[in-house]
């Protein structure tokens, strides 16, 4: 009998643990009691979870969707992870280290079967690692990814979309494709993690850079090109990490269309046109404007900063290396423009 948690109730987390929780009930093999670690806060006074209980919804997080009544949420760790066989880690990048130091106090060296929904990357001295490389250091097993051009306010509200599920474990692929793929949710399955994990992370950059576009106020020609070399960008960093990165992964869910998707409706693109509207810094509009969600995109474009510069490439990726000046260097936003440059032939 598998039993599922899902570790953390964020945006993203509260609308993968209802897809779950209204799929789960039609599989056999499965106990049809999905926990969901809540991390501990109150609303109104009142615990989170102890809300989400009760109300059957998630109001800092994702309000006005009802949670199926399968669904529970706990801010007791040993309590969520308890008899779990499957593991949904749905956490902003920046509390995966901490999360995972308590996942391992917690689960009393059972290996679990693990999926990540997270995006973002990881430095450590000279290496870029991604979620999945992370979780796999910690925990000691090889974690499947899930990542797409998935907007949860939308899916949460069955509109249809794909994701793309990564894994080299079959077996695993299947028990998760059975418990996320429905009517609204099409889960498309490929064998790969990093290569799809990387898009996932660096089309946050892009997405930022196409909100400042937004921001300046210039039309689709403008923006479209700013996609076209952030995609380009994307290909070539994804290529020098992995080379064997199998093509397919930029063509389905989590490659061209979560840029696009994140590039029209998402958090990172909506904090980039009020950063070039109001002077304000990320981290201040993060606070004001997202009630606790948290953004990755300018986090992420810090950590490729870091990275390219201690490779030595930084001139190799100007859409990656300006998103990063213009949020942590007060460089002027419209020298985004600057890395449209013409071409002649050789
Ligand atoms: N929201 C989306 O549309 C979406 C879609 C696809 C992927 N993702 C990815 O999913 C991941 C999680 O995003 P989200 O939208 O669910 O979260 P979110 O942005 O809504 O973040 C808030 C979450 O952080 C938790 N939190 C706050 N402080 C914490 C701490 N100290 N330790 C642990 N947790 C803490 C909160 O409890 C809450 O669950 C991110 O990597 C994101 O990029 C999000
Ligand atoms: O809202 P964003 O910018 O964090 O993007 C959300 C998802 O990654 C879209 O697929």
């Amino acid at each position: 009998m598998e039993r599922v948690c899902v570790y953390g109730s964020g945006n993203w987390g509260t609308t993968a643990a209802k897809i779950i929780g209204e799929n789960i009930t039609k599989l056999p093999n499965f106990d049809h009691k999905v926990s969901i670690y809540s991390h501990f806060e109150t609303f109104d006074g009142v615990s989170l979870s102890d809300v989400i209980n009760k109300t059957h919804e998630n109001p800092k997080y994702l309000p006005g969707r009802k949670l199926p009544e399968n669904v529970y949420a706990t801010s007791d760790e040993k309590e969520a992870l308890d008899g779990a066989t499957m593991l949904v880690i749905v956490v902003p990048e920046q509390f995966l280290e901490s999360s995972l130091r308590s996942i391992y106090k917690n689960i009393d060296g059972r290996r679990l079967k693990i999926i990540s929904l997270i995006k973002g990357v990881y430095i450590y001295k000279d290496k870029i690692m991604t979620p999945t490389q992370v979780i796999e250091y910690a925990l000691k097993v090889t974690p499947s990814v899930l990542c797409g051009a998935n907007i949860a306010n939308e899916i949460a509200g069955h509109e249809i979309c794909e994701s793309t599920l990564g894994s080299f474990i079959k077996s695993e692929a299947d028990l998760w494709y059975s418990l996320f793929h429905s009517d609204y949710f099409r889960i498309r399955c490929i064998r790969d993690t990093y290569g799809i994990e990387l898009c996932g992370a660096l089309k946050n950059v892009v997405s930022v850079a196409a909100g400042i576009a937004d921001g300046l106020g210039v039309g689709s020609n403008s923006k479209a090109a700013i996609l076209r070399v952030g995609f380009k960008e994307m290909r070539q960093f994804i290529y020098h990490r992995h080379p064997y990165t199998p093509p397919e992964v930029f063509y389905e869910s989590c490659g061209m269309a979560d840029l696009v998707a994140s590039s029209l409706g998402g958090r990172n693109h909506k904090i980039a046109v009020e950063l070039v509207k109001t002077g304000k810094s990320f981290a201040e509009l993060e606070s004001e404007m997202l009630g606790g969600q948290k953004l990755q995109g300018p986090m992420t474009a810090k950590e490729l900063y870091i990275f390219n510069k201690h490779e030595g490439i930084t001139e190799k990726f100007p859409l990656f290396t300006t998103v990063y000046q213009i949020g942590y260097e007060k460089k002027d936003p419209s020298e985004i423009f600057n890395v449209l440059v013409g071409l002649k032939l050789e």
